[in-house]
């Protein structure tokens, strides 16, 4: 025990993406606008709201904010768990910016995989206990933010009370429907999340879950129907960031705070300790192999033909918004 204890002061007990890779970070004010960080000392509870419209898809930028962030927060000794969110209610991330992916800068794009390396390395290794509030859609590295989180909630949708139409969120693995492949990391990510064979099907056919079908793979760890709650706990309230402070009724919001209030009470070293046991050999083979992977990536996405099919995508999204 004590030699996991130790372990665990290694992987989850400093500051990880300082120690482990020197990569660059924005100043904090920057990245205080892409990811807006509230705390709670007394209950132990801090709040990450991505906030890069319109669609919190991750630039390199928005990478290190999301670093950043955790950082910060992990510096606080009297924070535990952390709660993901979005101040957009019908997206939790779109993934990747693909304009990153889309003949690319051959110095940034190396640095840009990095820093997505680098969120892998920071949350799923975070010492705090992480819960994702998926209000929205989260394709893909949206799909990954909340698969590094220890625990999911997902919203079951919401109709539009004007249009009367459903808004229902889906998540998972879609690279394949873009002509790429999820990074081997993120594939064995689902592997874990939703065993082999499950994650098999969703990988190859890119599946994107609604969320009944990601609540019955285990992709999401609850669901949580829209009506609007009755009343709102003051310290919920307290801990959201102006852009989102009439979401206190909002019920996913709610069961993200209730878990992250459970997390909280857990003595923090036990709970570090036992996230370790399933996390600590994917972090350090994530170390191992950083530049591997990085050199597998800009090969596999400056191909011709997988450029071909990454123009042609992100000029079929542009088009779709374009007809709204
Ligand atoms: C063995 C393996 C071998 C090799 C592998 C090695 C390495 C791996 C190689 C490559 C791996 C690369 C990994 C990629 C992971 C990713 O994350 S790729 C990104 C995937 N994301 C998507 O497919 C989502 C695309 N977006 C959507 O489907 C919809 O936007 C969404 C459902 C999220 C929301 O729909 P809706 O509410 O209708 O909004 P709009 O579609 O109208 O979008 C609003 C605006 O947002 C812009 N936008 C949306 N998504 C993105 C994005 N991902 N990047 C940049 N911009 C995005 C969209 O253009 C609209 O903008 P506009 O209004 O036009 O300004």
């Amino acid at each position: 025990m004590n030699s996991l204890r130790a372990r665990a002061h290694l992987l989850f007990g400093r500051r990880s993406h300082q120690s482990l890779a020197p990569h660059q970070h924005l100043s904090p004010a920057v990245a205080n606008d892409l990811v807006i960080s509230t705390v709670d000392e007394n209950s132990g509870i801090a709040m990450l709201t991505m906030n890069r419209p319109p669609a919190n898809s991750l630039s390199m930028e928005m990478n290190e904010a999301i670093c950043d962030s955790i950082k910060t927060i992990e510096a606080n000794a009297k924070i535990q768990s952390v709660i993901l969110s979005s101040t957009n209610p019908k997206i939790f991330s779109a993934g990747l910016d693909v304009t990153e992916l889309v003949s690319p800068d051959k110095d940034r794009l190396p640095r840009f995989w990095n820093s997505l390396q680098q969120v892998y390395i920071d949350l799923y290794g975070s010492r705090l206990a992480t819960v994702a509030a998926i209000q929205g859609h989260a394709p893909a590295a949206g799909c990954f933010l909340a698969m590094a989180c220890d625990y999911r909630v997902m919203s079951a949708g919401d109709i539009n009370s004007d249009t009367k139409k459903k808004h229902v969120p889906t998540i998972g693995l879609n690279e394949t429907q873009l002509g790429i492949a999820a990074p081997p990391w993120m594939g064995q990510l689902l592997v874990r999340t939703v065993g082999f064979r499950q994650a098999e099907l969703a990988l190859a056919l890119g599946t994107l879950f609604p969320p009944e079908q990601a609540l019955a793979v285990g992709l999401v760890d609850d669901i949580v129907p829209h009506q609007k709650a009755e009343s709102g706990e003051d310290q919920l309230i307290d801990l959201l960031p102006s852009q989102i402070k009439d979401q206190a009724l909002n019920p996913l919001l709610q069961r993200a705070y209730s878990q992250a209030r459970i997390y909280a009470k857990i003595p923090p070293q036990a709970r570090v300790a036992s996230k370790m046991v399933t996390r600590e050999e994917h972090i350090f083979r994530m170390i191992a192999k950083r530049d591997e992977d990085t050199q597998h990536f800009c090969g596999f996405v400056t191909q011709k033909a997988v450029q071909k099919n990454l123009s042609a995508y992100v000029e079929a999204l542009k088009n779709k918004s374009a007809k709204k």
